[in-house]
């Protein structure tokens, strides 16, 4: 064999088949940079000049990935639109390059084939891929603010039919090998020991023509077939996105624009609006939450190395004992022990991991064997037996500080001396947890939310006397139960609960203003929330809001005093969802507003303010408590504030969350809008010092 020096190289086996492997030099991670564009020209010249060649397999030389699509580093220094759609073009015009070779062209894919990458591997003639657990393969343009702009929108309609394309590229979802092979993304899923046998005996065979199925010729091969999967798409796409994600809209437009007027005026379409939207402010905060969470899956959040685990027990077996038993015991892959006071607590937490795991399986993700075998690796009891062996022991019990000090005690009585106990609580003060026990600098708060399988976030709580070495345990085992930790201050309600509350009394007051409760949830939905604040409240509980709003009114003050509305649903027997009534009621299909709750609250609905002066009222209380929470080093940057806004309660993305929206308001906005409020309506919205001291000094939460 031959071989050139460049990230695309080329080499030739004797029985006619040409190799070209991908391999950026000095990364992890093979992305596509424009400056590779001369290097796969010069490839593509060499092979036009070959009459031998039988066919060729494009694989990646890295262990992992395949290719993770356009380096977003690249698009993000882009500065003008033109500028963005050129580099599309480029793409582009390589991609049809590899296409229009004359022979059998397969792409070998193991590991993340993503984007551009996927958008490489369509240009290819067929596709097949290894069955491991890492291979994903997708367009996930749109969760940047982007659409697919090297092909993506014009190949993988006509490859797999509008209704699946449309599916992918709209949601960015990212498929596994067996899906990928069922939706016809990949021809054939193999094992990995024998993917590049399989891709090569593919390479020697002619040229495959494309066919759509016989149901997609029926659904989108025809004109009424596909607008009426254009329509159901839009729609589906509106009652999402509610008009916030201009990539959404866009991607729509190309898919159809190419299905109507053909593939080179489509790829034209695809260019110039992937141009546009890599300079919209909504994708700028989506690529800086890619940035963010990259970065964080670095960081240690302390100075200290993590120690080692092996077990780990979690004390009551109730809805987050049994979410936090899952993550630990699935995603981390430790044993886990739990501890409930009770058989039913440890049958419940045991049932909670079968049902999601029997999902998996139900889904195919995972065979029976190995639910079987993930089941083992949760046993549970009513006493410590096996306590000894704990390195990491997280409690989950009911919410009383007596309660907790108790099972501190517990622990260091039945654990090693080196145990971790971290606490799940939500609105305790990790110190006053931390004073039963002997061994403080082993205490330390890990907040999980809650459905724990789905919410991203984690907030890790050292209290002043928690060892480094704590922190950076927790950390790595958050991180290995596929969570995003941040690291924040030991003061009520934490970050994320105690930026919540304002928010929430704020929707209360507008509720007690009489405005409709629908008209208000829209309000903060069209904002861009996935729920509206009182959906919220149902289903977090009213009377969880009433039990932490105390706490924080205690010890922040009276700014966090909500009006007096909890008090009154709750002696009505309201709890929310879990009661089948709160603000809605819960015991029909459809969730449905409880008017009664308007006689109980001695209300007259009536819609008065518009949907965008509720949302901005209730946002103003969060942003000025999130910047309250910087300067007072609760989060330690406006990153972490971001990212956990974001992953912890659903601050919409496409703003980057409250400190880069803050920025794009340009803070003496905010300092004026909150004035403008607080004369309106009160005290609570006076602007904090640190926002004051900023719009003085004309500053920016970031520099970038
Ligand atoms: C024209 C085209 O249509 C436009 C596009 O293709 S836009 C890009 C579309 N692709 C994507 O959105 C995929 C982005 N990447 C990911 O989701 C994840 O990195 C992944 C699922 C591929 C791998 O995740 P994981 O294994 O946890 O590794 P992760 O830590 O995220 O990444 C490893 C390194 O690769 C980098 N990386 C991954 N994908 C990248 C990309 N598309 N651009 C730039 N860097 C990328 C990360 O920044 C990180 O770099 P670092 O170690 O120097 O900080």
């Amino acid at each position: 064999m031959t071989e050139q020096q460049s990230a695309f190289t080329l080499s030739y086996a004797d029985n006619g088949v040409a190799w070209l492997k991908i391999d950026v030099p000095n990364e992890k991670m093979n992305t596509l940079q424009a400056q590779f564009g001369e290097q796969v020209s010069k490839v593509l010249e060499e092979l036009k000049g070959k009459t031998d060649i039988k066919g060729m397999v494009v694989y990646s030389g890295k262990p992992d990935n395949f290719v993770a699509g356009a380096d977003i580093r690249m698009l993000a220094a882009c500065t003008t639109a033109e500028e963005a759609a050129s580099l599309a073009e480029q793409g582009q015009k390589l991609f049809a390059e590899l296409e229009n070779l004359p022979f059998h062209t397969v792409a070998a894919i193991h590991g993340p084939c993503l984007g551009g990458g996927l958008e490489l591997a369509l240009a290819c003639h067929s596709r097949v891929c290894s069955d491991d657990d890492k291979t994903r393969l997708g367009l996930p343009e749109v969760q940047l603010g982007l659409l697919p702009g090297s092909g993506g929108t014009q190949r993988l309609p006509r490859l797999i039919g509008v209704a699946g394309a449309l599916d992918m590229i709209l949601t960015g979802k990212q498929l596994r090998a067996k899906k990928a092979k069922k939706l016809g993304v990949v021809d054939e899923a193999v094992p990995l020991s024998i993917l590049l046998d399989v891709a090569e005996k593919q390479a020697l065979k002619p040229k495959p023509k494309r066919q759509l199925s016989l149901q997609d010729r029926a659904m989108g091969g025809n004109s009424l077939g596909r607008s009426l999967v254009f329509d159901q798409a839009t729609k589906k796409t509106h009652d999402k996105t509610r008009g916030n994600y201009p990539a959404a809209d866009a991607i729509l437009d190309v898919i159809k624009y190419g299905l109507q007027n053909g593939m080179t005026k489509g790829l034209a379409r695809e260019a110039k609006l992937f141009g546009e939207l890599v300079m919209t402010s909504e994708s700028a905060a989506l690529r800086s939450i890619f940035f963010a969470t990259t970065a964080m899956k670095k960081e240690s959040g302390s100075e200290a190395e993590p120690r080692k685990i092996g077990h780990v027990g979690v004390l009551g077996g109730g809805l987050m004992g049994g979410g936090i038993s899952h993550v630990t015991a699935s995603k981390a892959g430790y044993p886990v022990r739990i501890k409930d006071i009770n058989n039913d607590g440890i049958l419940n937490a045991m049932s909670y991991n079968y049902k999601l795991l029997d999902k998996k399986r139900k889904r195919r993700i995972i065979s029976k064997a190995e639910l079987q075998k993930q089941m083992q690796s949760i046993a549970g009891g009513i006493d410590y037996t096996a306590f000894d062996r704990m390195d990491v022991v997280i409690e989950a019990v009911f919410e009383d500080l007596g309660l907790k000090h108790l099972m501190v005690k517990e622990i260091e009585a039945n654990a090693k001396p080196e145990t971790i106990f971290a606490t799940n609580t939500s609105s305790l003060p990790i110190h006053q947890i931390a004073e039963a026990a002997e061994r403080p600098e082993n205490v330390v708060g890990l907040h999980y939310f809650s459905p724990v399988e789905k919410m991203p976030l984690v907030e890790v709580i050292p209290h002043d006397g928690t060892s480094e070495e704590t922190v950076a345990t927790v950390v790595a085992l958050a991180k290995k139960q596929g969570k995003t930790p941040i690291v924040v201050g030991d003061k009520a309600g934490f970050y994320v609960n105690r930026i919540l509350a304002p928010y929430m009394n704020e929707a209360a007051q507008v509720l007690l203003a009489g405005e409709p409760i629908e008209h208000l949830d829209a309000a903060l939905l069209d904002f861009g929330f996935p729920v509206g604040p009182i959906t919220l409240l149902d289903e977090v509980g009213v009377d969880i809001g009433a039990k932490i709003m105390p706490v924080l009114v205690g010890e922040l003050g009276e700014r966090f005093q909500g009006p007096d509305v909890f008090d009154k649903l709750l002696n009505d027997g309201r709890k929310g969802r879990k009661t089948g009534k709160g603000f809605y009621l819960y015991n029909s299909k459809k969730k449905a507003v409880d008017k009664s709750v308007y006689k109980l609250l001695g209300l007259d609905p009536e819609k008065k303010a518009d949907a965008e002066a509720i949302a901005m009222r209730c946002t103003l209380m969060m942003l000025n408590e999130a910047a309250r929470c910087l300067d007072e080093g609760v989060v330690r940057s406006a990153r972490d504030g971001d990212i956990g806004a974001i992953f912890g309660i659903g601050f919409p993305p496409f703003l980057g969350g409250p400190f880069r929206y803050m920025d794009q308001l340009g803070i003496k906005r905010v300092v004026e809008l909150l004035t403008e409020h607080a004369d309106k309506y009160g005290e609570r919205f006076k602007p904090c010092q640190a926002l004051i001291d900023m719009a003085e000094a004309d500053q920016s939460y970031y520099t970038d």
